[in-house]
Order: structure tokens, then C-alpha cells, then sequence
């Protein structure tokens, strides 16, 4: 494995930039999820690493190479998509043999069975060699294509949204498989995901692209509670963190030029003495927890309770922010970060 890196790299098809003055590295063994809306530029990101694309400015280094230059299958990297591509007629043992069969890595026929065995039970498809590819689940399908990655050793594995086709449990699954094998192999991964789960689960750092540019990066927890901007907050939590103008919900305590407040779901207090009226909209039973829309005066906030809630849509309650906890944004969209305010906020989860 080894470390990547892009310096000042741009790329502009016709009109569209693409991707703009992008410098990201990503550690050896790390792994970095990239997240943003459509068209922000990840995949375009991952070609890029690839040499699907080539860069108009800035340079690709893998392993301390410029590989700026190289061709894709000069460059030692393995792409998993989003749709499964197997070869139809070829037995699983086959697909996952097949990247290791090229003439060019002259493996013995022995280190091939070990490595499609082991691979095979780790995904969890042992049982499965002998089928068809086309005589698969869509699920087997995509294990079989990220089990053709997983073969290989590659320096990085770049992955867009590999899990996306497969259903919740699924996913589930082998989000945790993933992030396992990962750690176990000690890969570089950059990956391309939706879903904030994967994200904050899978990710030691976390880039957050918007309309071609790397806007923040960091561990999920730093983009999670110190998002540069409003932009950032909202790429991170469900529900949405809820935009209010300063002086909302009675939040008073806020740094000099804050224009707008964010606050989180987990941050609204229900029952609370000398709170806000407010009544429950929507109640939402989840299980582990409960999602409450709450209605406060003219304005609409998501409320995430522990548990089970006793809570039903039509009551009325009182509400207050947990003190410290609401993020200060100026009129551009930027936190403003305080000193004090982000000690108050540590207190108040006794972190
Ligand atoms: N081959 C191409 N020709 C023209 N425009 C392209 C091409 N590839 C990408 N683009 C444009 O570049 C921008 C970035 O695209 P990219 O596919 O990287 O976004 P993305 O963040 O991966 O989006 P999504 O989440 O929808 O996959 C978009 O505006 C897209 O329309």
C-alpha cells in the first residue's frame, strides 16, 4: 500500500470546472470517504488517482511517484464501481481469479487458490465458487466485484459508492466487512459515498468536495462538531442540522457578528423547565431512537431523543438548545468558533 497524493490538481471539461486546485493526500493504510452533493467532483476525484482523467494542472504522486503521465494500467490501482462487473460466464472462483491470472504478475497457481479462498471467506461467498456469476444474488454479485479488488494488493483502492446497489441489511454488513478487511490489510482506500453513515463509520478522515474544491477534511468527529462552515454542517447528521437566525430558541450566548445558528437534533432538550413551548409535529419511532419534528413559535426543529420517546404527534412540550451546543455562523455561512463557547459545549457532553 502507499500514500497518494494530489497537488494543485484542475480539471475542466468544456464549461464545467470540474475539480479546482485540489491538493489531498491520503495517508498510507488511511482511509478518506469523500462526500459532497452530485457533481461535486468525486468521482471525477477518483478518476483522476486512476488515470481515467488526465489533470489540466497539478500533479498525481503515488507512492512518492509522479504518475501524472502513466497510463491506468501503469498505475497500481484497483477500482470498485457502484454496479458489480463480473464476467457472466465465468465461474466466482474465476472472477476473483481473473485480476491475478495477467501474464505480467506471474503468480503461481497456488498463491492464486490461497488469495481467491481467503478473499472468497471473507466476503463470505466461500460456498459459492463453483456458481455461475450470473447465478448470483445482486448481493453475491457486488461481494464478488469487491472481493476481484480485494485480491489484489494494490497501492490504494478507490471505490465509488460500492455498497450503493445493495439492500440496508446488506450494506450494513459489509460496511462493517469493509472497514475490517481494510484494517486487517492495512489499505489505502479513497472512497466515494452518499450516505453520511458510511462516512462516519468507514472514514479515518472525512473530505467534504463542493463544486470542484476540498472545502474541509478532517477526522468525522472534528467535521461533525467543528464544520467550517454551513455547507459542511449540513453534509453531516440526520436529521439535518437546523439553520435559524441568531436569537432563535432562545439561544442568548453567541460570539460578536453570528448571523445564523445551527443546531443539531441531539442538541434539542425536551420537558425543560423554563423552555420554549413547542409542540411535537411528527414522531417518529425508530427504535434506538426517536425523530421529532417540533413546531416552536413560527419555526420548525428536529429533535433526536434516546430511546423510545413517550412522546406523540399533537402534544406539547417545552424545549430548550443544550447550553453551548449551538454552532455561530457569520453572514457568509463561515463558524465563528470561541474559545469559550466550544468549552461550554465540551462541558455539556462531559467530553
Ligand atoms: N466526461 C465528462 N464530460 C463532461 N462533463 C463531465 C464529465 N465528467 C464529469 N463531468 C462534470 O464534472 C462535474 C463533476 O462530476 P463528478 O461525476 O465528478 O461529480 P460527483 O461528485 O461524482 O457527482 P455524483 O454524486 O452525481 O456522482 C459535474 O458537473 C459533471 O457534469
Amino acid at each position: 500500500m502507499a500514500e497518494v497524493r494530489l497537488e494543485g490538481v484542475g480539471k475542466r471539461f468544456g464549461e464545467t470546472q470540474a475539480i479546482a486546485g485540489l491538493d489531498l493526500t491520503v495517508g498510507d493504510g488511511e482511509f478518506v470517504v469523500l462526500l459532497g452533493p452530485t457533481g461535486a467532483g468525486k468521482t471525477t476525484t477518483l478518476r483522476l488517482v486512476a488515470g481515467l482523467e488526465r489533470p489540466d494542472e497539478g500533479r498525481v504522486a503515488i507512492g512518492g511517484q509522479d504518475v501524472t503521465g502513466v497510463a491506468p494500467a501503469e498505475r497500481d490501482v484497483c477500482f470498485v464501481f457502484q454496479q458489480y462487473s463480473l464476467y457472466p460466464h465465468y465461474s466466482v472462483y474465476d472472477n476473483l481469479a481473473f485480476p491475478l491470472r495477467a501474464p505480467a504478475r506471474r503468480l503461481p497457481a497456488g498463491e492464486i487458490d490461497k488469495r481467491v479462498r481467503e478473499v472468497a471467506e471473507l466476503l463470505r461467498i466461500g460456498g459459492k465458487l463453483k456458481n455461475r456469476a450470473t447465478h448470483l444474488s445482486g448481493g453475491e454479485m457486488q461481494r464478488v466485484a469487491i472481493g476481484r479488488a480485494l485480491v489484489r494488493r494494490p497501492a490504494i483502492y478507490l471505490m465509488d459508492e460500492p455498497l450503493s446497489s445493495l439492500d440496508a441489511k446488506l450494506r450494513e454488513d459489509l460496511r462493517i466487512e469493509l472497514k475490517r478487511i481494510q484494517r486487517d490489510l492495512g489499505a489505502t482506500v479513497l472512497y466515494v459515498t452518499h450516505d453520511q453513515l458510511e462516512a462516519m463509520t468507514l472514514a479515518d478522515r472525512i473530505g467534504v468536495l463542493a463544486e470542484g474544491r476540498l472545502v474541509q477534511i478532517g477526522t468525522p468527529r472534528a467535521v461533525y462538531e467543528r464544520p467550517d462552515s454551513l455547507y459542511v454542517a449540513r453534509r453531516l447528521g440526520s436529521p439535518q442540522i437546523t439553520v435559524l437566525p441568531a436569537g432563535s430558541l432562545g439561544v442568548t450566548r453567541l460570539p460578536p457578528g453570528t448571523d445564523r445558528i445551527g443546531v443539531r437534533a441531539e442538541d434539542l432538550l425536551l420537558h425543560q423547565p423554563g423552555g420554549l413551548e413547542a409542540e411535537a409535529l411528527t414522531v417518529e419511532h425508530l427504535g434506538v431512537e426517536t425523530v421529532v419534528l417540533l413546531r416552536v413559535g413560527e419555526l420548525q426543529v428536529h429533535a433526536l431523543l434516546g430511546g423510545q420517546a413517550p412522546l406523540q404527534a399533537g402534544e406539547r412540550t417545552t424545549v430548550a438548545v443544550r447550553p453551548g451546543a449551538a454552532l455561530a455562523f457569520d453572514a457568509e455561512g463561515r463558524r465563528i468558533e470561541t474559545r469559550g463557547n466550544d468549552e461550554t459545549r465540551e462541558a455539556a457532553y462531559g467530553t
